[in-house]
Parts: C-alpha cells; sequence; structure tokens
C-alpha cells in the first residue's frame, strides 16, 4: 500500500493572512506551495509559522499530524499544479483579484476549490470576469481563529467546508452574498464608530481598546451577542431586552452610516495613538503575547465544550493516536506547549501529573471504560500517584506516553506510564492506582465484565515485561529498586 499521497494545497499572496493560511494546513500535515514575488515573503512566512507553531498545538491534548512540506515556488502555475485547494490572499483591490484569478483559473486542477480571503468582495464581483472562485474569509490568526465565512457557489463551499473542518477551522456558511459578509459588517460598525470617537476627541485608541477587552469583548468569545443579550433580558428574556433596549436605535447614540473623513489629520492621530499605546513592542512580540491569551481562552473554553473551544474538541478527535510503542499501548501523545514550562526553563512538575491523567483517560478508552461508560454512572478514581523524573523536557518536546498494566484484577487497576521524549529519552515515569467507583453511590464496585475483561487482558499481556522503577517510595536508591510485588508474583518471586 504505501504511504497515503500527500495532500496539497497552494497559497497565492503570503502576507499576514497567506502566511496564517499556509501555517494552519501546514501544521495539519498539508503540503503547501507558495507563490508571492515580493523578496521578503520566505521570511515572513517562516516568521509567521514560528508562531504558529509555538501556539497551535496548545490548544489541543494530542499531537498533530506529522507537519507537512513547506515549498516557495517562481511562479503561480507551478504553485497551483496539483493542488486539491487554491487560497488567494492578495491585496484587496478588486482588478488585481481579477487578473490573479484568471491565472488560477488557468493553471489550477479542474476540481480544486478556489477560495479567496477577501474581507469585503462578493463572489459576483470576483468572478465577473468568468473565475470560480467562492469568498472563503478567515480571521487573524488563521492559524489560531476557526471562523471562516464560505460565500458562493454551493458545491464548492460544500467541499471547503469538508476540507476546512479537517484543520480544525469553523466554516459559517453565507446564505445570501453581501459586501463584507456577516463578520466584517459587524466589525465595520464598531471601526466606524471608533474613528467618530477619537476624531472627536471623546477617546483615545487606548479608550477605545479597554471599552472592549475590560468589557464586552470577554463576553463575545463564548456567546455572542444574541444569547448575551437574551440573559441581558433577565428572566424575562429576549422579548423583555428589545423592549428596553429596541428603541436606543433611534436615538443618536449612534453616528449610523455617516464615515469620517480619512484625511492625514485623523491617519496621523490614530496612528500617533496606537504608537504611544503599543510601539514599544514589535509587532512579532505583539503577535505572541495575543497569541498566548487566545490559547488560555480557546483551552478554558475546552473545559464546557463551549463555542471555539467544542470545534478544538471534535477536531482532535481526528488525530490517531500511534498504536504502540516497545510493545505496549500509546495512551497519549503531544507537543509541549511553552505554557507547560517554568522559571527553570523546562516542564513544570503539575504537567508530569497531567500528562500522566490524559494516559489513564487514554487506557480507560482503550478498555471500554470511555465517555458512554462514565456517562452510565461508572468510572474509576486514582487513589495514590507516584512521579519519577529522570530527564528534563522543553517546550516544543513531543512527549509520547505508553502504559503498562501492572495489576488489573477486581477493582484495582495499577497502571505504569512512560513518558518519552521525542529523541526516545525516558523523560519520566507515572504510576498511579485506581479503584473503579459507582458515581451515583460514590462506592467501589466491579467494573463491568466486558472492562474487567479488557483490563485483566492487558494484565495478562503485560505481565512478562520488566518495569523498573515501579514501587519505588520516595527518595529510595537505585540500587535498591525491586519489582513491583504483582511482577514479583508473576516470576514466582515473595
Ligand atoms: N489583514 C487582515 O486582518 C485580513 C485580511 N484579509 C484579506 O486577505 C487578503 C490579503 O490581506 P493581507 O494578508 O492583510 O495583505 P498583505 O499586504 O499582508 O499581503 C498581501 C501579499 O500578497 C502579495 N502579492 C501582491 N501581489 C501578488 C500577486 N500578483 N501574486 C501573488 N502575491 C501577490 C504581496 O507581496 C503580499 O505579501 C485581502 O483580500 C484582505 O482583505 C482577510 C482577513 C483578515
Ligand atoms: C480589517 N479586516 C477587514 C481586514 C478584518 C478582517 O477581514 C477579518 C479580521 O481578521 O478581523
Amino acid at each position: 500500500m504505501g504511504d497515503p499521497k500527500p495532500r496539497k494545497v497552494a497559497i497565492i499572496g503570503g502576507g499576514v493572512i497567506g502566511g496564517g493560511w499556509a501555517a494552519r494546513f501546514l501544521l495539519n500535515g498539508f503540503d503547501v506551495a507558495v507563490y508571492d514575488p515580493a523578496p521578503q515573503a520566505p521570511r515572513q512566512i517562516g516568521e509567521v509559522l514560528d508562531n504558529a507553531r509555538r501556539a497551535l498545538p496548545a490548544i489541543y491534548d494530542r499531537a498533530l499530524p506529522e507537519e507537512g512540506l513547506l515549498r516557495f515556488c517562481d511562479t503561480l502555475e507551478d504553485a497551483v499544479s496539483g493542488a486539491e485547494w487554491v487560497q488567494e490572499s492578495v491585496p484587496e483591490r478588486l482588478e488585481l483579484k481579477h487578473s490573479v484569478h484568471a491565472a488560477i483559473a488557468a493553471a489550477a486542477p479542474e476540481n480544486a476549490v478556489i477560495g479567496s480571503s477577501t474581507s469585503g468582495f462578493k463572489p459576483s464581483e470576483l468572478n465577473s470576469r468568468g473565475a470560480g472562485a467562492i469568498v472563503a474569509h478567515p480571521f487573524n490568526p488563521v492559524y489560531l481563529l476557526p471562523l471562516v465565512e464560505l460565500v458562493g457557489a454551493a458545491g464548492a463551499c460544500a467541499r471547503a467546508a469538508d476540507i476546512l473542518q479537517e484543520i480544525g477551522m469553523y466554516p459559517l456558511i453565507v446564505r445570501k452574498e453581501i459586501d463584507a459578509h456577516i463578520a466584517d459588517r459587524l466589525l465595520e460598525a464598531i471601526w466606524r464608530e471608533s474613528l467618530w470617537l477619537v476624531k472627536d476627541g471623546i477617546a483615545s485608541t487606548k479608550d477605545i481598546d479597554e471599552a472592549i477587552r475590560m468589557g464586552f469583548g470577554l463576553r463575545f468569545a463564548q456567546m455572542g451577542l444574541f444569547e448575551t443579550y437574551r440573559i441581558a433580558g433577565g428572566e424575562a428574556g429576549m422579548k423583555h431586552f428589545l423592549a428596553q433596549f429596541g428603541p436606543a436605535l433611534a436615538w443618536p447614540w449612534t453616528k449610523l452610516t455617516d464615515v469620517p473623513d480619512y484625511d492625514d489629520a485623523l491617519v496621523d492621530l490614530i496612528s500617533g495613538q496606537s504608537d504611544v499605546q503599543s510601539g514599544d513592542l514589535p509587532i512579532r512580540q505583539l503577535e505572541r503575547r495575543r497569541d498566548d491569551n487566545l490559547v488560555a481562552i480557546l483551552r478554558a473554553l475546552r473545559v464546557n465544550g463551549d463555542a471555539a473551544g467544542k470545534v478544538i474538541g471534535e477536531h482532535e478527535k481526528m488525530f490517531p493516536l500511534e498504536s504502540m510503542l516497545e510493545g505496549l499501548p500509546v495512551t497519549a501523545r503531544r507537543r509541549v506547549p511553552s505554557t507547560w514550562t517554568d522559571y527553570n526553563g523546562h516542564m513544570n512538575e503539575t504537567f508530569y501529573l497531567e500528562a500522566g491523567s490524559k494516559a489513564t483517560d487514554g487506557f480507560m478508552e482503550l478498555i471500554g471504560a470511555d465517555s458512554d461508560y462514565i456517562a452510565g454512572g461508572l468510572s474509576y478514581f486514582t487513589v495514590e500517584s507516584h512521579v519519577r523524573h529522570l530527564n528534563e523536557v522543553h517546550s516544543g518536546d513531543m512527549l509520547t506516553v505508553t502504559t503498562q498494566v501492572l495489576t488489573g484484577q477486581g477493582k484495582k487497576m495499577h497502571l505504569f506510564h512512560r513518558l518519552h521524549r521525542g529523541d526516545g529519552e525516558l523523560a519520566a515515569t507515572v504510576e498511579t492506582l485506581l479503584l473503579h467507583m459507582n458515581l451515583n453511590t460514590r462506592a467501589t464496585c466491579l467494573p463491568e465484565l466486558a472492562v474487567a475483561q479488557k483490563l485483566s487482558g492487558y494484565a495478562v499481556e503485560h505481565a512478562g515485561l520488566k518495569a523498573e522503577g515501579s514501587g519505588r517510595f520516595v527518595g529510595e536508591r537505585k540500587a535498591d529498586i525491586a519489582p513491583p510485588p504483582s511482577v514479583r508474583a508473576m516470576s514466582g518471586e515473595g
């Protein structure tokens, strides 16, 4: 059979957005060919990619697929050849988009999805000279934010939606084409009002940013506008909210569609205030601060499986674990995020236990003690754990965890997790004893037969394997290590 054929996409225009698309596809295992005539494009994409490698793996509890290959091409034709998706992200000028789409249409494979990142043009405008593109409008940073607005032909949008889900994005199909789609119309309203507030001397750029991030900005990541306002209507809900605040739209709260003159004075005023606000930080550093905060927010959203957190959880189910390592099942595999490291410049002790805990979850799934089993009122509780730190682990290291069953009998499940680094070195072991529980009575009980059989099957299979370092007490010297009782029993000792 051999390895599956690599999947290929083409990125036409590798600036802020094209670079983000390239990173999103590459880190999800696609080969990426970039065409951008600007000499600085490879450097810029390299820097975006470095930031993406730092941030994207941190929102997952499992390793992303093997990274794809990045190639810079001298011609657009070379880039699009053999691509299943061509994403155009050249500057927002209709004439330029027309000429680029004509070249793409002439050279791309017939069935390729051809997407445009345009923030405002409609498909009918993009295709007025015969091209067949859809709008696939992403949000910056493309490698972290899931939303892509899809506008255009239904068949192409459906194919695009499938591929976007494979790379962890959230396709939102816009029902009718309209200038600036959905989200940019909303952003435009805030942008327009903000320009007025600065121009009229009512607020500085910093005041406006605080007004957003200290208040409603925090709400938007999890509930958006309508659910948030439903709650704001109190027990009487949306109807009450509309009755109370609907009339405000007729008051002079808003400048409506009036746009301030974009003259030099306004540009200088805004960019000057923005320099004072954050001009001391280079852009890449600002991006990293933004990314670290986004990662923290996205991880928080994973806890309740809400909004973008749900998209990440669903996407992660697509990543297979390698099945075996050194004769043992792989129960967890992930890259170490920078947030797991501490002031000593290596992985903090907390996360050894977290990695062990994820491996226990992975093993429970293997024996059928999965989310359905738990929803049925049965589970395992950890009653004791022992972590041995053997080798340093750093940000970006790939951690692969295997699980050996030391005892799997009755209510007891005694596991020995090994945490391997990407270079194969053993970084740590986490030995953990669990008891089977009834979640309703909170008392121990026997597992269901199918789970018990799978667990004891693993126990028998693993009985002959050494588990060096298991059964140790804290501070025990290496020379004193004895095999654990279960291994001694198997080998006829004790
Ligand atoms: N910057 C943003 O926040 C967002 C921008 N967009 C959209 O993405 C598109 C690109 O915007 P940015 O990445 O911000 O612009 P950018 O200016 O950062 O990048 C554009 C890139 O296109 C390259 N380019 C110019 N002519 C080209 C050609 N003929 N063939 C190939 N490459 C060419 C340039 O060298 C540059 O690297 C626009 O349509 C914009 O509306 C969409 C979402 C957000
Ligand atoms: C400013 N913008 C219109 C280019 C913004 C977008 O299109 C989306 C975003 O990332 O905010």
